[in-house]
């Protein structure tokens, strides 16, 4: 395919998008009725699809219309890009630009930044003086980390095992086990290192939330809202460290036993009403759902799905978390509260409710990570009573 063409299937792909497909089903629709397309022409196409739905709202005001060749009309003008050559109406390129597509400039800063309006004051108080850098930040892709499996490798290993099939990978300051992935992102899943457990697909500040526990051999530790068990294979790489998982919606951790059995960790699944018999434990986890605004990166499409109702939800289960996982710590033993995001309202505003009404509770700590750190963004507190 050529750079036209390939801007011409994503201008297809947008539109099933804005018209309600979910971005993976309509890239992998397209991918399917176009055999056509090497694996070269896929990853360009899925990079142009998924920068489009990051920088929805700019893209469009420089596209002039909310279509799929005005997303892409607005990517190749963001870009510095020709549209001359892209849009030259030539074989399977797109037709050529009019003049009236190309005359908007942005009408305020959430849209120029790609935030929804209701959000952007939110985020900006939240941000403080990085709202600007993070929502710029926000529009670009994620960066690859690793987190090497101690349990099966040091970071000098894991580092040379990935060379050797062709992914060079570098320490990441956030985490003692992340790796940064420098090339060959798209190998990792096809490495030997990946498929032998030396090393897991994880945020650098995923990681650092489970390496602020401290966790020490002989701990017993619950992950209450594992969901995919990123977290918990991270506290079951602790040697001696006893590890539960649970999830309300239990076919959430239907790939740990296999992803822990590659790892070669150790994690005992617990079902909802099997919780209170394993009690008290050192550390309870509560990795909760949220806004996942620090990972809008990954996926974008949560940023404009996000409304203020749903965030007004989402405040109400986080609180109501913390209350029904209190009585799991034993004494002296820590509440970890963690989510993947940057708004207040999930993060110190739910925390403050909760100590409010649970006054033999205490911070421990609290931290957030950014995204002008090169993480995704992540907040926990540790509460202790
Ligand atoms: C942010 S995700 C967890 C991600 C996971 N810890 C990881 O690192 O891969 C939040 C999870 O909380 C679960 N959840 C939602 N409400 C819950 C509740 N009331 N009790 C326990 N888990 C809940 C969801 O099913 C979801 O899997």
């Amino acid at each position: 395919m050529t750079p036209a063409a390939r801007v011409q299937a994503s201008i297809e792909i947008l539109d099933e998008i804005l018209a309600g497909i979910p971005v993976e089903k309509a890239l992998t629709g397209w991918a399917r009725r176009s055999r056509f397309a090497g694996s070269k022409d896929r990853a360009a196409v899925r990079d142009h699809v998924f920068d489009a739905v990051r920088c929805k709202r700019s893209f469009a005001a420089l596209g002039g219309t909310y279509t799929g060749r005005g997303l892409m009309i607005g990517a190749v003008r963001a870009a510095g890009g020709n549209l001359e050559v892209l849009f030259s109406g030539d074989g399977y390129a797109p037709e050529p630009v009019s003049e009236t597509e190309v005359t908007r400039g942005f009408a305020s800063d959430a849209e120029r930044y790609d935030i929804p309006d209701w959000l952007w004051p939110r985020f900006a108080t939240s941000l403080g003086d990085d709202a600007v850098p993070t929502a710029q930040a926000l529009q670009s892709r994620a960066p690859v980390h690793l987190r090497v499996n101690l349990l099966k490798a040091d970071v000098s290993d894991a580092i040379m095992a990935l060379g050797a099939d062709g992914i060079t990978a570098c320490a990441h300051p956030a985490c003692t086990t992340a790796l940064q992935v420098t090339d060959g992102a798209r190998k990792i899943t096809q490495s030997q290192a990946y498929v032998d457990g030396l090393v897991e697909l994880q945020d650098a500040a995923s990681q650092a939330v489970v390496s602020s526990l401290e966790l020490q051999p002989g701990m017993r530790v619950l992950d209450f809202c594992a969901g995919g068990g990123g977290k918990a294979l991270a506290l079951a790489a602790h040697h001696g460290v006893e590890v539960f998982a649970h999830d309300v919606d239990p076919g959430r951790m239907r790939d740990l036993p296999a992803r822990a059995a590659r790892a070669s960790a150790k994690i005992n699944l617990l079902a909802t009403d099997e919780i209170a018999s394993h009690a008290p434990f050192d550390v309870v986890l509560a990795d909760v759902p949220c806004s996942g605004s620090g990972a809008w990166r990954r996926a974008p499409a949560g940023k404009w799905a996000l409304t203020e109702q749903r965030l007004q939800d989402l405040t109400a289960i986080q609180g109501g978390i913390l209350t029904q996982i209190a009585p799991l710590a034993g004494a002296g033993g820590t509440l970890a509260y963690a989510t993947c995001s940057m708004l207040l309202d999930e993060n110190d505003a739910v925390v403050d409710g909760f100590l409010a009404e649970n006054p033999q509770w205490q911070d421990k700590l609290r931290y957030s990570w950014r995204v002008k750190h090169g993480t995704d963004g992540f907040f926990t507190a540790h509460l202790t009573r």
